[in-house]
Order: structure tokens, then C-alpha cells, then sequence
């Protein structure tokens, strides 16, 4: 391996199902208290993680086990305090708790993250047209986010990470405000994607369906476990 990184390598393996993302000795700590009673307090500690081309893997753990953390790592939204990241491919967020703008409608939030995808005009207006029918609320387009309900800014939240057509998809908490109908259709949705050779990552606090899975990630103890 001397002269080739870990980047190279998996550029190599993603061309015939390989990783498409991978994290190695993950440790993180959030910091708690004051002064002189301030301490850190472990939440990673050397997590190792890798995810495969067309791959849908679950996150489970009970609350505060650091699932959204560890997310957060993965797409590069927080540093960790010690081990890296390699990630191969381009991803799209689901967070959990959706970063949206009031005041702009449901059309206006694809047309926004279009130009910052870099995709605006006829892809991001195709995008847009199939994700309004596939989660079902095409007729919420000219609604501003503030009159949504919970269910439909939870689609739109998920919506505007599918919009690129990302290789990775790291959802978190997807299908907490879904209603049953809506649930199949995420169900449909994330099966489509797999065909595709698009991988998944869900956090989710329980799983239910386990064979919808093709691995599901225990985090217990700061560690990513398999289940
Ligand atoms: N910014 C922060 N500052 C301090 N502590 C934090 C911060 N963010 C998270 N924590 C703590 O880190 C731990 C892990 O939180 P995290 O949100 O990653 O867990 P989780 O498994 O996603 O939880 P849940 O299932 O409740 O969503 C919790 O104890 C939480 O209180």
C-alpha cells in the first residue's frame, strides 16, 4: 500500500461494489459543565465504520448513544477528536432536526439547494418533480415551511437530501413523522435506491423491519456493533 492512500483505494473499490464511505477510530467527547467542574464526557471512542455500494444499513442505540454524532462526523458537519473519515463518493443529510427557512416555500427550498448542488434548471426541476411524487406532497409546492405540518416538512427535509441524487444517503430519524402510507413509500424509495447501487445509512432509535436491512450497527459504549 506504500505511495497509495486510503482515498485511492477506495476510489479503486467503488467502481465494483466497494466502500463508498468509511470512518476509522472515531473518538469524540462533548465538553460539560464550568469552570472548575468542567469535564469532557466521552460519547465515541473508537468507532470503525464502512459502508458499501448499494448497501442499506441501520444505526441503532438508545438515546444519547451518540447516533447523531457519529452522523454528524460522517458527513463532515462536526470534527472528531481523534481518527478520520474517507468519504468517496457525494452525500446527501437528512438531520434530524430539519435546517429549513420559514418563510420560503417547498418549491423555493429545491430551487435554493439547486444552485448550491450545482444542479439548477432542468435536472433540479426533474429531481424535484420525482420526489414530489414519490413521498406524495406535490400539492404542498407553494407552501411556505412555516404552514407545514410536522409529516410534511419531514418529506421535504428528506426531499432536499435526495435531491442531488447522492451515492450516499445518511438519514437521520427519516420516517419519525411519517404517517403508514408515507412509511411504504420511504420503504419503496430506499429499495429503488439500492437497485440503483446508492447506499443508505438510517438512524433510528428502534427498527421494526429488520429484513429491510442488509446490516444494522448496534452503538453501544461509544462503539459501532454489529447486531
Ligand atoms: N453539542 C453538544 N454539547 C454537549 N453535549 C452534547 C452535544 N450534542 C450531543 N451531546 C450529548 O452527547 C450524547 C449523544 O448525543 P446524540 O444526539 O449523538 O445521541 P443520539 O444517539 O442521536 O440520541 P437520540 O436517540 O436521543 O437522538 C448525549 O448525551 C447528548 O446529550
Amino acid at each position: 500500500m506504500e505511495g497509495v492512500t486510503v482515498m485511492d483505494a477506495l476510489s479503486q473499490l467503488t467502481g465494483s461494489g466497494g466502500v463508498v464511505l468509511a470512518a476509522h477510530g472515531i473518538d469524540k467527547a462533548y465538553r460539560r459543565g464550568s469552570w472548575p467542574a468542567r469535564r469532557a464526557v466521552p460519547v465515541l471512542a473508537g468507532v470503525n465504520f464502512s459502508m458499501h455500494k448499494g448497501e442499506v444499513v441501520g444505526l441503532v442505540g438508545e438515546n444519547g448513544s451518540g447516533k447523531s454524532t457519529l452522523m454528524k462526523i460522517l458527513v463532515g458537519a462536526l470534527a472528531p477528536d481523534a481518527g478520520e473519515v474517507e468519504r468517496a463518493t457525494r452525500l446527501g443529510y437528512c438531520p434530524q432536526v430539519p435546517q429549513l427557512y420559514e418563510r420560503l416555500t417547498c418549491d423555493e427550498h429545491f430551487e435554493l439547494f439547486g444552485h448550491a448542488y450545482g444542479i439548477a434548471g432542468r435536472v433540479e426541476r426533474e429531481s424535484r418533480a420525482s420526489i414530489y411524487a414519490a413521498l406524495g406532497f406535490e400539492r404542498y409546492a407553494r407552501a411556505r415551511v412555516s404552514q407545514l405540518s410536522g409529516g410534511t416538512t419531514a418529506k421535504l427535509n428528506l426531499g432536499l437530501a435526495l435531491l442531488a441524487d447522492p451515492e450516499v444517503l445518511l438519514l437521520d430519524e427519516p420516517y419519525a413523522g411519517f404517517d403508514w402510507d408515507t412509511y411504504l413509500r420511504f420503504w419503496d424509495l430506499v429499495a429503488d435506491r439500492r437497485i440503483a447501487g446508492r447506499s443508505v445509512l438510517i438512524i433510528s432509535h428502534f427498527v421494526a423491519d429488520e429484513e429491510r436491512f442488509d446490516r444494522i450497527l448496534d452503538l453501544r459504549d461509544g462503539r459501532a456493533v454489529p447486531r
